[in-house]
């Protein structure tokens, strides 16, 4: 058996890989799962010694990419269903978990036992060769699955969460259509860009027929931490990024502001040990920010750009002293990103930011196409992070340098236990 972790935050170092397998279609944990016909998966060889390539558990009480120390690489899609079959839709949740069980642990879609050679492969071989790569791939499902347009499209409208709404207008969003919003979406973080690239490729192609791809987006080099194991990123404007974030050994800060509980919304209890995933593509103005003072840069921020620290004094863990007084006023800028997003300034209010830069390219004026793929999860959406984001779209002077151009928020369900395909609860 492969030797993944119980816990997603614990990686298991298996020596997993997709060469390595023997192909039994249909073994492993998934074998309870219905209606999934034709995507088993392999057994993983159980003679490999220990140590060797990142693998987490698909399984636990939590999604896994959620508190899993941040990956490296990204690739984000979200889907429309097209079908108006609510059985259609079990039928890609419950296929849609095979094949996550089956990439998570470095195996093949459909378990690479032999095919008909006159049918296309299962799956599409570009991460044949590659090991896990610690990858994690968590599900949401948005607002519009539950009701679209008035209409109750899978008999779920009465189990739509209370928090889960299309995010309202912001001041100076700038929104894409094409990039916001879906009835589901999936989250693929691996430490190979080709791993993360090839789950949505082969979770889209499992899809074709019940749900169509709304858009995507691929992103690299994290921008926070999620474990205190981790030393802290820096996003395009150079700065240390993620050094106040909630963090994996923090589990009552989880209970409190990212894992839905028990009780919070008799509406749909199915999502406690859930939680909400808000994204927000954000282009960050380069060029300009790369013409402004350090001094500047500084002060827009709150913290020196070296080492992160608080322009307060201390060191990157200090917390910030907002009354501490200059010359011309407080040494924390009132106007500074770190003074408005503090939890103070904030009714306590903490997210769990898992985000990731990105570059798409050129525009017409030859500046990067460039920025942050902002990404946190909480425990309550529209009332805690929107107020958040009200107050920065509104005051924080980082905005000048910033276009919010994509936006979604999705409800994501609790772990899946063995058997089980993900988001089960809401369908039963
Ligand atoms: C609504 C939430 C947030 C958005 C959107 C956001 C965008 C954004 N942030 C940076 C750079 C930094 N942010 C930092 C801290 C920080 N940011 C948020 C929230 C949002 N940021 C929070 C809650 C915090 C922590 C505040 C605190 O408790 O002190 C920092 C400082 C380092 C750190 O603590 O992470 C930087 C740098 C950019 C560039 C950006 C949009 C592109
Ligand atoms: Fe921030």
């Amino acid at each position: 058996m492969t030797p993944t972790p119980q816990d997603s935050t614990q990686p298991a170092h298996s020596t997993v890989s997709r060469r390595r397998l023997f192909g039994v279609a249909g073994a492993g944990a998934l074998a309870g799962v219905s209606g999934v016909a034709g995507w088993g998966i392999a057994s993983a060889r159980d003679d490999q010694p220990a140590g060797g390539p990142l693998a987490y558990a698909f399984h636990g009480e939590h999604q896994a990419g959620i508190v899993t120390p941040a990956q490296d690489r990204l690739h984000f899609a979200a889907f429309d269903v097209t079908s108006d079959s609510r059985e259609s839709l079990i039928e890609l949740l419950e296929a849609w978990t095979v094949a996550a069980v089956a990439m998570t642990a470095g195996e093949l879609v459909g378990g690479g036992a032999p095919q008909p050679y006159d049918a296309p492969p299962q799956d599409t071989g570009e991460a044949q060769d590659l090991d896990p790569a610690g990858l994690t791939i968590t599900f949401g499902f948005g607002p519009t699955l539950f009701e679209k347009d008035g209409v109750d499209r899978f008999g779920l409208r009465d189990r739509q969460p209370e928090e889960l709404r299309r995010l309202p207008h912001f001041p100076a969003d700038n929104l894409d259509e094409v990039r916001s919003d879906g009835d589901l979406c999936i989250q693929a973080c691996a430490n190979d860009p080709q791993v993360a690239v090839h789950a949505i490729r082969n979770l889209s192609r499992i899809g074709f027929g019940t749900v169509s791809m709304r858009w995507a987006q691929l992103g690299f080099g994290r921008t926070s931490s999620t474990s205190t194991t981790q030393a802290t990123p820096r996003n395009l404007f150079g700065f240390k990024d993620g050094t106040a974030n909630l963090h994996a050994e923090e589990p009552e800060e989880l209970s409190d502001h990212v894992w839905v509980q028990p009780g919070d919304d008799p509406a749909a209890d199915w999502l406690a040990g859930g939680s909400y995933l808000v994204a927000r593509r954000i282009s960050m103005r380069i060029e300009t920010w790369d013409r402004t003072s350090l001094r500047e840069q500084e002060s827009l921020i709150g913290r020196d750009r070296v080492e992160g620290a608080p322009l307060s004094g201390g060191t990157e863990f200090t917390e910030p002293d907002f009354a501490l007084q200059g010359r011309s006023g407080p040494i924390m800028p009132m106007d500074s990103h770190v003074r408005l997003a503090h939890p103070a300034q904030n009714n306590n209010t903490k997210l769990l930011r898992r985000g990731y830069n990105f570059t798409d390219g050129a525009d017409a004026l030859g500046r990067l196409d460039a920025g942050l793929f902002f990404i946190a999860f909480v425990r309550e959406p529209l009332t805690r992070y929107v107020p958040m984001q009200t107050v920065l779209s509104r005051d924080d002077a980082l905005m000048e340098y910033l276009e919010h151009t994509g936006s979604g928020l999705w409800a994501v369900p609790p772990g899946i236990a063995q058997g089980h395909y993900v988001g089960q609860a809401l369908f039963t």
